[in-house]
């Protein structure tokens, strides 16, 4: 049977009555009791509790002046864990959801426990099967559809309501009172100006996450190589990679599947250029939606996830953002209204490359950190090392307690061998030979120690593809880097075979001092990523060198860019494209090959080629 409820405030207006199937009755049911009616009981409850408690004063403070001691930081963050911020601010229970109710009555029956003046256990677990039914409610989907929860859920109500009768000794009229005023809660189930956040959250619950796979499946799920055009599987060649914990839990090394049992709400994960920040939160995304098939059981306290990158330049808002995930509840529901409700899940942000950010995407960012410090959402966000500091400020700055770590590097020859095992199995299927890894394995200890991040791992796969008699040569960083260089030149020299021109080697090497020349530049400004109008002056520069070599008409300078550069699309498909080099350290083999030329042929001293001006970027 079909349930029908008015729903207002969609689009604006009172939607007429929308016909509510029996599933999504229930789920709008389940939320409106674990969203409504759970935080109104038990915040009477501590209303009662804090009976002593000054308005002005926030909880903290209430709890240092019973204790008799203010907590140290570290104290107060193990006893309020998650809940910290916003009971270390609020003065009054209005906004605090069960999870911030559970945990401060907790931690003020324990209180009580310890003094022996009462006996707090028939409460606590009255409270705490309402605790659990809210995260059962969220977290599984099987749940939030049935409708049995909320009858447990109301029964559980009422049963609470009773044990506080008898905890406070309430006074009769009062107890009718409330319980009243719950059942008519949950005849009504409306509580006329939220109602339209229930109906969103149940919206979500239904048909958000499958609209958020739909949208970054395609997206995320395969990778094409840089050096060619094979698409790889992402999961199927993804390496699991460990952090290490920085500041106070520093030392502690994790696998990245525990990321979340930190206890902050904000998770800083910084690594060097290609150390896999971008990989790990795309992998992320793709297990959230199940694409691996497997149980990811660090991923199931969340119900929904939100992925944003900072080099996006397009989005303004953080409404934006979730138009972009939800495009069809948004058609019907205003987008404010849609994002109003997704703060009352329990939602990941993922924020990749902070260090890439502008002036349109910080005001997303920044939207972020103001809309769920207070909430049950947790955000993780990525960054080179270099911005962690300039981060950290404005977490501080917004009163937000993050946690810090690092992606390790892959030091050990086991784990090297591991990652490249993968990429080796991808392609050789059961015909592999093992000669990748043989060969890597053979290395000096000296050089292989370069190869110490995923993308430089990867670099090593192309070399001995291309090059594998060389690889026993190398001795130093210096061979290695040749080849490097060597392997774009043959790259490049295989796009523009045909051409009639007869130096083409000659073309090649004008070609990347032109490109050495502006990698030099923006090394000077540690630049990484470059905009499409950076781009544009990189090409035009390169084509006017171009245009100088006598008798070439069919080559354009973008073939030799785009074998140097990788292209980066907005994982939205929305904005503008940036390019950066492969790597940070291929970057500087092309500045490197440059100042060299620069000191051979020109005699110029490096303190000269460093200051120039005449290869500012107004080329
Ligand atoms: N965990 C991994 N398993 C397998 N391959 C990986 C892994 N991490 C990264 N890679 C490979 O290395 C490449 C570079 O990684 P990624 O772009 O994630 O690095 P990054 O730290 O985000 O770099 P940047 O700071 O330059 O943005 C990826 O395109 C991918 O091919």
């Amino acid at each position: 049977m079909a349930t029908t409820t008015q729903v207002a405030g969609t689009s604006g207006s009172l939607l007429s009555s929308v016909d509510l199937a029996d599933e999504m009755a229930g789920i709008y049911s389940n939320f409106f009791g674990n969203m409504y009616l759970s935080p109104k009981i038990m915040r009477f409850i501590v209303r009662k509790e804090c009976h002593g408690k000054a308005i002005d004063e926030t909880y903290r403070q209430y709890m240092e002046r019973l204790r008799g001691s203010p907590f140290s930081n570290k104290e107060w963050k193990d006893a309020f864990r998650i809940s910290r911020n916003v009971l270390q601010t609020d003065r009054n229970p209005d906004n605090l959801d069960v999870t911030d109710l559970f945990c401060l009555l907790e931690n003020l029956f324990a209180r009580a426990a310890d003094n022996g003046t009462r006996d707090i256990t028939g409460m606590m677990n009255k409270l705490r099967v309402v605790k659990d039914l809210r995260n059962e409610v969220m977290h599984n989907m099987a749940a939030t559809a049935d409708p049995q929860k909320f009858s447990d859920l109301t029964t559980a109500l009422l049963e609470l309501v009773r044990e506080t009768e008898l905890f406070y000794s309430l006074p009769q009229a009062e107890v009718e009172a409330l319980e009243k005023e719950l059942q008519d809660d949950i005849d009504r189930r409306l509580a006329p100006e939220k109602q339209v956040i229930y109906y969103t959250c149940s919206r979500l619950a239904t048909s958000g996450k499958n609209a958020v796979r739909i949208l970054w499946e395609t997206r995320l799920s395969s990778e094409v190589l840089m050096f060619s055009n094979e698409k790889v599987h992402r999961q199927a060649v993804f390496h699991p990679l460990e952090l290490m914990l920085k500041l106070g839990a520093s030392g502690n090394v994790i696998p990245y599947t525990e990321i979340f049992q930190v206890c902050e709400k904000f998770i800083v994960i910084s690594g060097v250029a290609g150390a896999g920040k971008t990989t790990l939160l795309k992998n992320i995304t793709l297990q959230f939606f199940e694409l691996q098939q497997v149980k990811v059981k660090y991923l199931q306290p969340f119900n929904q996830l939100i992925l944003f990158e900072c080099r996006d330049r397009s989005t303004k808002t953080l409404s934006e953002v979730i138009e972009h995930h939800f495009e069809d509840l948004c058609s019907n529901i205003r987008k404010e209204n849609v994002l109003r409700a997704l703060l009352h899940l329990d939602v990941i942000f993922l924020i990749d490359g902070f260090d890439e950010i502008n002036k349109v995407s910080s005001n997303v960012v920044m939207e972020i950190i103001k809309k769920t410090w207070r909430s049950n959402c947790r955000v993780v966000i990525t960054t080179r090392p270099h911005f962690v500091k300039q981060l950290a400020l404005i977490l501080s700055k917004n009163d937000i307690c993050h946690t810090e770590c690092e992606i390790l590097p892959l030091i050990k020859l086991e784990n090297q061998l591991k990652f490249l095992e993968r990429y080796e199995e991808y392609h050789g299927g059961s015909n592999r030979s093992g000669e990748l890894c043989r060969s890597f394995s053979l290395l000096d200890k000296n050089v292989r120690s370069l190869f110490t991040e995923p993308l430089n791992l990867l670099l090593f796969c192309h070399l001995c593809r291309h090059f594998p008699e060389k690889i026993p040569l190398w001795q130093t960083f210096a061979d290695v880097a040749s080849d490097i260089f060597l392997l774009y030149k043959t790259l490049v020299l295989t796009k523009i075979v045909d051409s009639n021109y007869i130096n083409l080697e000659g073309l090649v090497d004008d070609q990347f001092l032109c490109i050495g020349a502006a990698a030099l530049d923006f090394l000077k400004s540690n630049t990484l990523s470059f905009s499409e109008e950076e781009f544009r002056s990189i090409k035009k520069m390169c084509n006017f060198q171009l245009k100088s070599a006598e008798g070439i008409s069919d080559i354009d300078a973008e073939i030799f860019l785009s074998v140097v550069l990788k292209v980066h699309r907005p994982f939205s498909g929305k904005g503008g494209i940036t390019y950066t080099f492969h790597h940070k350290s291929v970057q500087e083999i092309f500045a490197g090959k440059y100042i060299v030329q620069r000191i051979l042929s020109c005699n110029d001293s490096i303190n000269s080629i460093l200051g120039l001006t005449s290869i500012k970027r107004n080329w």
